[in-house]
């Protein structure tokens, strides 16, 4: 079994995201991708509750024939949420299971401050991909979508519906939980 992991805060999931893991699975030889929301952002990021992030990805998922799929796991191993540790539980957990690490390009500016890059890039195939506006060497494929969670959010303040950047059906999540201060809108 082969699997891409793609991790993120999914704040909320959007077209890009999708699209990003479509193409790894049309493209890069794996089986399934699993979406992996941050429970405690490393970086303290403030974000609407794990419980409907995770309803928004698994909206998501429901996009596909069953190859992508959320995975609880940073949750269940609590912790900083760096992704070496997630990494590590997973590899151990699933020994059979070959593991990629899919990564957008404006990821790479960050990296510097992961914990452990060269051991995540021990245990598994690290994908660039290209995200556009953030050209970079050694990307894979092409420019993806510009299109940002903070876009997203943005829009919804302003009272404006992002309804060409997300799935409708993770929008409709969004509205029932009232999340981006949709409630009662
Ligand atoms: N449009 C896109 N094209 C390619 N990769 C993307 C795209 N959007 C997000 N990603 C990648 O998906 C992962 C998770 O992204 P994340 O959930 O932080 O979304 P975001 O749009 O970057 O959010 P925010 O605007 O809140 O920072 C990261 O590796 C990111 O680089
Ligand atoms: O491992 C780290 O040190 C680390 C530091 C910052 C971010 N990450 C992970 O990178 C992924 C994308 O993060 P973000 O901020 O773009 O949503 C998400 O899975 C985070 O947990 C991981």
């Amino acid at each position: 079994m082969k699997v891409a992991l793609l991790g993120g805060s999914f704040n909320p999931p959007h077209v890009g995201h999708l699209m990003a893991a479509s193409y790894v699975h049309a493209t890069q030889g794996v089986d399934a991708v699993w979406l992996m929301p941050t429970f405690h952002h490393p970086f303290g990021k403030q974000l609407e509750s794990f419980d409907a992030r995770v309803r928004m990805c698994e909206a998501l998922c429901r996009e596909t024939s069953g190859w992508l799929q959320t995975s609880l796991v940073e949750r269940e191993l609590g912790g900083g949420g760096r992704t070496v540790d997630t990494l590590a539980f997973l590899v151990e957990r699933y020994p059979d299971t070959k593991f990629s690490l899919i990564i957008g390009s404006d990821i790479l500016r960050d990296l510097p401050n992961w914990k452990d890059f060269d051991r995540i890039q021990r245990m598994a195939r690290v994908l660039v991909l290209y995200r556009a506006g953030y050209p970079a060497p050694d990307t894979v494929g092409p420019p993806l979508a510009e299109v940002s969670s903070t876009q997203v959010r943005d829009l919804l303040a302003r009272g404006l519906e992002p309804s060409e950047l997300v799935p409708s059906a993770v929008l409709k999540v969004a509205r029932e939980e009232g999340l981006f201060g949709l409630r009662g809108r």
